[in-house]
This record gives C-alpha cells, structure tokens and sequence, in this order.
C-alpha cells in the first residue's frame, strides 16, 4: 500500500476534482454540514465617495433593476402581489412570516436585480454569486464587498462626525474602513493593530477609499496607556479581537481549516477578555462595541458577561439592534436579550456576536466634581492645603474598573504614537519605537468647577468660591441624589449609590479632621 501511495492519491485526486469536491472531508462532513447554504452578495456603499441614492442610481442607469428595501412592505407588496388566493396580511402569525420572507425576497432576487438591505441603509443586497470584484464601483472604491454582519458593529458604535474612535484590533480594516465611512471622514479614527503585514492590506483599503482621517498605529493594544494624554481623548472604541472565524461561512462548510478544539476556544476567551477589559479602562470612552464572527458562545457571551461582572459600576449592556427580536444571545446567560447573534441559516450572513458597553451617566463623576471644587474652594480659603488621596484616585482612575487598580499590569504601557503618519501606500510600515516612559501622567487641575464642563473666568472662579461652603456641597450631593434618584433606585445603578454615599461620607470624615486640626 505505501508502494503504491503516491497511485493512489493521484487517483483519489482525480476522482474527487471530476466531482468537483476539493477536500476529501467534504464528502464525509456533507450531510451534517451547511454546505448548501448561501449568502447573498452584500456590497457596502462607501460614503466617503458617494451615497446610497447615487449608487443606485448609477447602477440603476447601466441596467440593474431594483427591487427596493428588503422590508416588511416591500414584503407585503410582493405578498399581495402573489397569484390568488389573496393573502391577509393583519394577523400577528401572517407578519411574522412576512418579517422572515427578507430571506424568501433576498435568495430569490433575480441575476439582475438588487435590493437595499432593511437594517443597514449603506448595505445593498446583491444575488447569491454575483461578480462585483471588477466593477468600477468596487474598483474606485465607492463599493466595498463585506459581509452584511461584518457591517453591524460600525453601526452599533455610531461615532457620530468629528468624533475620536479606537479600532483596536483593525487590520484588515474593514470596519475601521466603514467607520470612517459612516463618520464621512471627519473625525479621528485610530486603526491599531499588531500585525505588520495586515496593516499592509488595510493601508492600501483606505487609500482606495480615500479615506484621511484614519491613523495607523503598529502596537500591541496592551501596551497602550489608557491614560495617556492622547488616549484620553477617545470616545468610543471597537474591539474586534482574533477569533476561531468559526462563523464564516467557509468554516461552517469545512472548507476552511480551523481548529475550535476546547483548548484553543479557552484559549482565545482568555486573550478576548483580556483585550476588552483593557478598552474598558480608557477614561472617556462612552461606548465601545465587542464583536467576533464565532458562534461559540466560550468567545461570545461568556466574554462579555465575565468583563461586565467587573466593570458593572461604570457600564451597563446596550440593547443591539433591538427590533431583531429572533436574533438575540444564547439563552442562560443574564444579559442574553441585549446581545445580537446572528446565523447564516437565519440571517443570511456569516455567523456573527455583537455586544455594546455603555458608560453610565455620570452620577458619579459629578459627585467627585463636586468634592473636588469643594477643596478647590475651600485651598483658596486656606482650609485645605494638600492635594486629597480623592484627586490622586480620581486622576489615577481607580474608580474605572474595580480590577484596574488591583491588579499589576503585566504588560509596559507607553502613550499612543503614531508610527505611521498616513496611510500612503509608499510609507514603510515600522515597528512602533514608542517612548518608554510609563509614568503616570500628573493629575490636572479641573480647570471648570461644578457647572457641568463650562470654564469660569478667575473673577467668576472666585465669586464662586467665596459662596461655597460646606453646607453647599451637602445640598449639592443631596440635589444631584434627588435628580439621578429613579436611575439610583433602580438595581442597575445601586452601586453607583452605595459608592457615592461612601465617597461623601468619607469626604465629611476627612473634612471633620481637618477642621478639628486646625482648630486645635
Ligand atoms: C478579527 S481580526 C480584525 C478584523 C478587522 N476588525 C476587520 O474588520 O477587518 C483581529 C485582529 O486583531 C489583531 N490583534 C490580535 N492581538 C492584538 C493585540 N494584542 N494588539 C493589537 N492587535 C491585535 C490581529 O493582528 C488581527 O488583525
């Protein structure tokens, strides 16, 4: 038999290439797989270059026909449109097999037709197998082919223009492409990845789009300071970290090879909330995004229910796209309905996860506001004179994430630098030779006091101060408990409560002190 080895396989070759079958384990894995699954061709419009209207008009004028939004009327239409018997279309059960028919409608678009996609308004929905690589649209960039649930998280993060955004894990940058799209370019969006030669591919992605707003970093994300001045100015982030793809169509079919074996899977979970927690840290980001093209739930809603058990105090899950009501997290876990899965066999795309962290309003932020101008005022009284332990835990962020001050950082953290000024194709992508110095930066003096982010001249600085006193802080915590009250009563928010009151207690404690010492 090992005589005849390399025989035989040639022989087994041939068999398998006359019936088409490219790995022998599609034959075995054939009857259980999702290998007669298919996915319409989705095309994102890049809005840098063009609009939604434009491009359907464009192709509209060289002789596509479109059929429309993929939605519930259009549904109704087609419905209605169908050969007798007439249908209803006013009970609950008939809507609900309109909702699904997007399906029907999208696989059975016509070779010439196209449809805009119900959720996404910059998605077309083109038939299973259309060529589009060499359109001129794709070829200028004005369309960009991504699977439709790859589209999703740049929607959930909904950077509004003019915006600071960290993608974290960006190349090939697809997404942080559709980010700058949806921010029409205006703004600051940091694509940072640690892969040379995936920065690559994404450099020449954002030149086709013409996209200028987007600066490339070549950094491992853990060694970024979160409360590095640069870093501080970022407001949302999207963490889409290394994954089993085992969502991808490919993979789901066993074309693609790889390995979802349990070690690996806990391998992956481990670094994923490793990654999220640490873009959980950075000061003033209001919303960050996690999301994988797993369908495992170890890389999905175990990730995000372990990272939120510990920054519960300061974010809460964001409901995504709400109205997708078959579409929700795996059942047992607490959070399920605020999640978004998607499948290939229900939705129509790549098997995808997607989760939103908010930032909770800022009840305690204002607090520590509050506490900080009463110092602030009372040092001008010369009640006051050295700097509280409050400010350094303000400044040091102990009060972002519970574990972030327990636990030593393993990795050197250095302030954000772009090594790659732009992304034109000529520029050499380095390695990062970031500065080293790790030191914290030093704490800044609000240069505003409690009313809100407002900058008060020296003189209305002082008038201020003369009329602060230690009954007003009192009335001011106890104003802003009245106003947050329904958002502290409710079980979400309680632990904001209990760490506000201690930090007023301990504030009164402190004062208490200091009082009796000076007096005596
Ligand atoms: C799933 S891919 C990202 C896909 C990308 N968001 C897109 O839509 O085109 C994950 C990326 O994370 C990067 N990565 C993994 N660990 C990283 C780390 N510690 N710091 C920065 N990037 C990392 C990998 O190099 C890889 O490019």
């Amino acid at each position: 038999m090992r005589k005849h080895k390399a025989e035989i396989k040639a022989a087994v070759d041939k068999v398998l290439s006359a019936h088409n079958v490219k790995y022998l384990k599609m034959l075995t894995k054939r009857e259980n797989s999702k290998a007669d699954i298919k996915i319409p061709r989705y095309m994102r419009v890049n809005l840098i270059r063009s609009s939604p209207d434009d491009v359907i008009k464009h192709l509209q004028d060289e002789g596509w026909d479109f059929v429309g939004k993929l939605d519930l009327e259009n549904a109704i239409r087609t419905w209605n449109g169908l050969p007798e018997p007439a249908r209803k279309t006013n009970d609950l059960a008939q809507i609900g097999s309109l909702i699904n028919m997007f399906k029907e409608q999208a696989l059975s678009l016509r070779e010439d037709q196209f449809a805009l996609d119900p959720l996404l308004f910059d998605v077309l929905v083109f038939p299973v197998g259309t060529i589009l690589f060499n359109h001129a649209l794709t070829l200028s960039g004005t369309l960009v082919q991504q699977d439709k649930a790859s589209c999703i998280p740049a929607h959930v993060l909904k950077p509004p223009s003019g915006s600071v955004v960290l993608d974290c894990c960006a190349a090939p940058g697809n997404k942080t492409s559709h980010l700058a799209s949806l921010m029409k370019d205006d703004g600051k969006v940091i694509a940072l990845d640690q892969s040379l030669s995936r920065m690559q591919t994404m450099s020449h992605l954002l030149e086709k789009i013409d996209s200028k707003c987007v600066e490339l970093i070549n950094q491992d994300f853990l060694t970024v300071q979160p409360d590095a001045e640069d870093a501080q100015k970022i407001e949302f982030i999207l963490v889409d970290p290394t994954c089993s793809s085992s969502g991808m169509l490919g993979v789901q079919q066993g074309k693609d090879n790889y390995s979802t074996d349990q070690a690996r899977l806990e391998t992956l979970s481990r670094f994923q909330i490793t990654i999220l927690k640490h873009a959980l840290k950075f000061p003033n980001a209001k919303r960050i995004v996690y999301s994988t093209c797993s369908i495992h739930k170890e890389e999905n809603e175990q990730v995000v229910e372990q990272v939120m058990s510990h920054v519960s105090h300061h974010f809460k899950f964001k409901k995504v796209f709400p109205e997708l009501k078959n579409c929700r997290g795996l059942d047992g876990f607490p959070h399920s309905k605020y999640f978004l899965r998607l499948s290939t066999e229900n939705d129509l795309t790549q098997g995808f996860f997607v989760a939103c962290f908010q930032r909770r309003k800022k009840v305690l932020e204002q607090i520590v506001k509050a506490i900080k101008t009463a110092e602030h005022c009372n040092k001008n009284k010369k009640i006051i004179t050295e700097t509280t332990d409050l400010q350094e835990s303000a400044a040091n962020n102990e009060f972002l994430t519970s574990d972030s001050k327990l636990k030593k950082k393993k990795k050197k953290e250095k302030p954000l630098v772009s090594v790659v000024p732009s992304h034109d194709m000529n520029v050499e992508l380095k390695k990062s030779d970031v500065n080293s110095d790790t030191k914290k930066k030093k704490y800044k003096k609000p240069q505003s006091l409690i009313s809100g982010e407002q900058t008060l001249t020296d003189e209305e600085n002082k008038k201020k101060c003369d009329n602060f006193s230690e009954d007003k802080l009192e009335g001011f915590t106890a104003t802003l408990k009245r106003k947050h009250k329904r958002s502290l009563d409710s079980a979400e928010t309680k632990s904001d409560g209990l760490v506000c009151e201690e930090l007023v207690q301990k504030k009164k404690k402190r004062k208490k002190e200091k009082l009796v010492s000076l007096e005596d």
